[in-house]
This record gives structure tokens, C-alpha cells and sequence, in this order.
């Protein structure tokens, strides 16, 4: 034997024992985590998910690491891997308290599956939608224990379809988490070269996140919307395998993620083509409860007041006078009358703090005030 292979003998001899030492470790940490599974079950409804909780882990993990990397001077471990690997061992404890189904907007592939699978791993079993309503639809019967659907682009904005649906009053869901997902578009097309291409097919958000590059690189391609980006490689592929149809599959390109390489045969023929290199999209966990307090919390609502002048004043200055940060204000028509808005507020803070719960309390009370709390969540930072 050389003495470089001796030396990686012995090498992975250790790391051997050290796996075994990880999973009887990551063993224990399961059994523990199925008691507390059982403590939950004796009294009742408690959540078996509790986001607040297992952002704190996250959280004090992360801390911990950066803290050790810096005593010992050895490389840090990334923070995406300490969270990878977390998330993924999390995931598989509460799944021996509670098997979790959680619906997205589908097919198998899309940003909001990547999404789905950033909060909650490898373990539960996950349930595409054809539409956003339908994840509304699939969480509020109990079919699926959570949803996960976009909220936002940082440079394209609203997904106001999400939005409207949490505007309905008769909806019974409440926010839990959010997930930030940096997101990557590429061109996937048969067509032999970008001159040959007549027909862009994704959904709207992406031909919106790739405004500038198509207007530069395909001015004179027709936009075409689908469901859904993996939507939008089913329907070239559908065009191919039929052979007819309007469509002339030879012609189409879409835009979508990573992942329609592994969904259709379709070629990758450019990546990253965002406008934006930070390009990022904000998803909301949906279930039938928010969460408990983390330290580091938002809190979402939607909201309306008497449709007179200084409205939108009127509804900030209760969260301004208590010194509480608004993240995020979007107007939407409330569609009940012409020119009437409801307005979606999101703030620093959970609603079981003072100050939050008093700025609340003080808009319902104003004259034909109406706020409904979506939900409160920890905040998360871009995967
Ligand atoms: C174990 C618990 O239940 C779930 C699993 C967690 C974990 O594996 O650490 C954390 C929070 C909950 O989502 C708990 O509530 O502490």
C-alpha cells in the first residue's frame, strides 16, 4: 500500500466512526423529538410544526457555528449547509411526530416545490396543484397539513393572485413561515438557434423577472402565459409528441428552472437570464395556525378603512406612533366597489407584542375599520 493510500485508510476509518457517532446521535434526536410528538398529542390540538421553534434552532446553530469556525480558525461550514442539513433533519423528526402532506403550485419542479422542499426536506410527502387556489382549497379541507404558495418578487412584485385569495374573507387559513428563494431563470428550447424562436411560454412572473433580457435577446417573440414554468415544458412536450396542433413546438422556448431538465427532454440552451442577479421570491407557509413568537418576528394583515381622504395615513400612523416598521405596504381593488382598495401591511414584530396587538386593536376600532391578521412568522433570510 502507497503512503497516500495508507493515509486515506486511516483517514476514513475515523470518518466512519464518526458517521456512526452522527446518525446514533441524529437517532436519539428523532426519539426525542417523537416524545415531545406525544406530549403534544395528550394535550390536545397542539401544533405539531411550530416554525418559531425551529427557526430558533436554526438560528442559535448558525450562531454557534460562526462563534467555533472562529476559536479554532478552521474554514467555516457554510450557513446554507448548516441549514441544508438541518432542515433536512428536522424535517425527519417531525415527521415521526406527525406525517406532514404539504401542497404547492406544481407540477414536481417549479420554484414553489423547490420552496417546499427548502422548509420542510426530503421526508414529507408533497402534493402538486394546478392552481393557487387549489393549495388554498386542499389546506383549508385538511387534505394537506401546509401549503406553500409565492407572495412576492423582489423586483417584479406582487403575485396578485395569492394575494386576492388571501383577501377573501372566507378563507380560513392563517400565514406560518415564509421561505426567500434566490431564483434563477434559463431558456430551454429545440429550436436550432434564439432567430428561430416565435414563441416565449412561461408564467408570468418569470417573463416578467426576464422583461429586459427578452426584449434584447427575443423583441419580436410572442409571450405566452402557463400555469406554472414546468406547465409551460409540458405544453411544447405535449406539442412534440402530438405533432399538430397550434403550436409549433420547433418554434417555442421556455422559461423556468433548473429542474426542467430533469422534467422534459428539453435543451438548456441559455442560463441565468434574470434581469436581476439577486433575484428573489418570497413564499408563505399556509396552515390552519400562525406561529408562536421566535424573538425575530413579521407579522401580515390585510386591511381596509371608510374610503375617504387620508385613508392610507390614517391606517399607518397606528403602527408609526408605536415605532413599529412596516415591511411591506401593496394596495389591491377590494372588488366590492369601484375604486376601493383593501391593503395588504406586513410589520416587524408578532402579534402578541404590546405594541402590535395595541396598533391592531386601535385600527379596528376606527370608523368602518377592518383588519384581518393573516398571521405572524419568522423572519427568513434569501436560500
Ligand atoms: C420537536 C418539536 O416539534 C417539531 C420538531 C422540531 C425539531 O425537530 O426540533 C421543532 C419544532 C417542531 O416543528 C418541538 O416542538 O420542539
Amino acid at each position: 500500500m502507497g503512503d497516500l493510500e495508507e493515509k486515506l485508510n486511516e483517514l476514513r476509518i475515523a470518518i466512519d466512526a464518526v458517521d456512526d457517532e452522527v446518525l446514533d446521535l441524529i437517532r436519539k434526536r428523532a426519539q426525542l423529538a417523537a416524545q415531545v410528538g406525544e406530549a403534544k398529542q395528550n394535550k390536545g390540538n397542539a401544533p405539531f410544526y411550530v416554525p418559531s421553534r425551529e427557526a430558533s434552532i436554526i438560528r442559535r446553530l448558525l450562531a454557534r457555528n460562526a462563534d467555533a469556525a472562529h476559536a479554532s480558525h478552521e474554514t467555516k461550514i457554510s450557513d446554507e449547509a448548516i441549514h441544508g442539513i438541518y432542515r433536512e433533519i428536522i424535517g425527519a423528526c417531525l415527521a415521526l411526530e406527525h406525517p406532514m402532506t404539504i401542497a404547492y403550485l406544481g407540477p414536481e419542479g417549479t420554484f414553489s416545490h423547490t420552496a417546499a422542499t427548502r422548509q420542510f426536506g426530503a421526508t414529507p410527502k408533497y402534493l402538486p396543484c394546478s392552481s393557487l387556489e387549489l393549495v388554498f382549497d386542499e389546506v383549508e379541507a385538511g387534505r394537506a397539513t401546509y401549503g406553500v404558495v409565492p407572495v412576492e418578487n423582489a423586483f417584479e412584485g406582487a403575485v396578485t393572485p395569492t394575494l386576492d385569495l388571501f383577501a377573501d374573507m372566507e378563507r380560513d387559513v392563517y400565514i406560518c413561515a415564509e421561505v426567500q428563494l434566490s431564483i434563477h431563470h434559463h431558456l430551454f428550447t429545440y429550436a436550432e438557434s434564439l432567430e428561430d424562436i416565435d414563441v416565449v411560454i412561461s408564467h408570468p412572473q418569470p417573463l416578467g423577472q426576464c422583461r429586459d433580457w427578452l426584449a434584447s435577446h427575443l423583441p419580436n417573440a410572442q409571450l405566452m402565459e402557463s400555469s406554472s414554468t414546468i406547465r409551460g415544458a409540458q405544453i411544447v412536450e405535449e406539442a412534440k409528441a402530438s405533432g399538430s396542433g397550434a403550436l409549433d413546438w420547433q418554434k417555442c422556448a421556455v422559461i423556468g428552472p433548473y429542474s426542467i431538465v430533469d422534467q422534459s427532454d428539453l435543451p438548456l440552451v441559455q442560463r441565468n437570464i434574470e434581469d436581476f442577479h439577486d433575484n428573489t421570491t418570497r413564499f408563505f407557509v399556509i396552515g390552519k395556525h400562525d406561529s408562536p413568537a421566535s424573538g425575530e418576528d413579521k407579522t401580515s394583515m390585510v386591511m381596509s378603512i371608510k374610503d375617504e381622504p387620508g385613508v392610507l395615513h390614517n391606517l399607518i400612523s397606528s403602527f408609526a406612533t408605536r415605532g413599529i416598521g412596516l415591511t411591506r405596504i401593496e394596495s389591491r381593488p377590494s372588488k366590492k366597489k369601484l375604486w376601493e382598495y383593501v391593503f395588504f401591511v406586513d410589520v416587524q414584530g408578532h402579534r402578541d407584542d404590546a405594541e402590535v396587538a395595541a396598533a391592531i386593536a386601535e385600527i379596528q376600532a376606527k370608523p368602518g375599520g377592518f383588519i384581518k391578521v393573516l398571521g405572524s412568522y419568522p423572519v427568513s433570510k434569501p436560500l
